[in-house]
């Protein structure tokens, strides 16, 4: 099991466009979107315990230790490996919480990743993921690790490996979205066009849960068009938001933007990435 010392990265994603084209059966709805890893996310540590089970050491407050995604996808592979060793996990938590960046997913699929090789467990990335869905509907593109248009609630992937990685600004304008509240909105529009990874690439790149999520949240139309004054062109939502982002030319300007942003939001500079870090450290595919 691991040193307590060794960090884990859990990085942010970003829905670089996002279309609701249907819904399906269980209420659940359909999205076409397109996920990037950022350079900058949340890191975890884990210990081994005495006794069974799994416990947060370290982590969010405003999330109770036993409903944390961390806690809740160590117990899911614990019970379907039959595992025995106890697990501490500690989160270094960075990642605004109900931002759209999946810091949630992210953490999950990291505690999957590692303990799955940390303990031996051997089970393949299409069984993690499969596991991880049932958490949450972005584990799955943190389990496989690579940048990828996605469809169904976001678990159909396919890999998208030449995407520009450029600069980002996001920008958190200080309040918090319900995802579910959005897909319950009855002025939600649910059967938008399906797009083609072709149109994606052309250029189509809106998000269509925007214009619902500006009506309802104000505040978030304030931050967009405080990016757009910034010079940074088109910028958007990430998934149901309340996080807007935008390209900077550079690393520099990113900076200089986030430096002058306005002292009630939070906002950070990040690279895009078409890789998720850990695929590195823990030498998978
Ligand atoms: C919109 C996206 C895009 O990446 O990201 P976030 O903004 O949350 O990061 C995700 O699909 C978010 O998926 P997921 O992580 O499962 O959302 P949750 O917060 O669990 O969903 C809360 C509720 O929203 C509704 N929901 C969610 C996803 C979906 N495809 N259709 C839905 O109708 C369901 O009623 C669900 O119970
Ligand atoms: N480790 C965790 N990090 C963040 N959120 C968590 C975690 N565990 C459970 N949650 C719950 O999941 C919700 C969604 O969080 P998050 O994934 O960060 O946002 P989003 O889905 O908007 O990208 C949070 O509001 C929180 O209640």
């Amino acid at each position: 099991m691991a040193e307590e010392q060794v960090a884990y990265p859990a990085p942010a994603k970003l829905n670089l466009m996002l279309r609701v084209i249907g819904r399906r059966r269980d209420g659940y709805h359909l999205l076409q979107t397109v996920f990037q890893f950022l350079d900058y996310g949340d890191a975890l540590r884990f210990v081994s315990l005495p006794g069974r089970g799994a416990r947060r050491l370290a982590g969010a407050a405003e999330v109770s230790p036993e409903s944390d995604l961390v806690v809740r996808a160590a117990q899911l592979l614990q019970d379907a490996c039959g595992v025995r060793e106890g697990v501490g996990i500690f989160v270094d938590k960075r990642l605004p919480m109900g931002g759209g960046l999946g810091g949630g997913s992210s953490d999950a699929a990291t505690t999957l990743l590692v303990l799955n090789q940390l303990l031996g467990l051997g089970l393949s990335l299409a069984e993690l993921a499969e596991l991880g869905l049932g958490l949450g509907a972005d584990v799955p593109v943190f389990v496989r690790g690579r940048a990828a248009w996605a469809e169904g609630v976001g678990e159909q992937l396919t890999p998208l490996p030449e995407l520009p990685t450029p600069w980002y600004v996001v920008l958190h304008p200080g309040v918090s979205v319900s995802t579910g509240s959005i897909f319950s909105d009855p002025e939600l529009t649910r059967s938008h066009s399906p797009i083609t990874i072709r149109d994606f690439l052309d250029g189509v790149q809106d998000n269509t849960l925007q214009a619902l999520v500006l009506a309802r949240y104000p505040v978030i139309g304030e931050a967009l068009n405080w990016l757009d004054g910034q010079g940074i062109a088109a910028p958007r939502l990430t998934g149901s938001g309340a996080c807007v982002f935008g390209m900077a030319d550079s690393r520099e300007v990113a900076g200089s933007i986030v430096r002058r942003v306005p002292a009630n939001w939070v906002a950070f500079a990040a690279q895009g990435s078409n890789r998720h870090p850990l695929h590195a450290q823990l030498n998978l595919e």
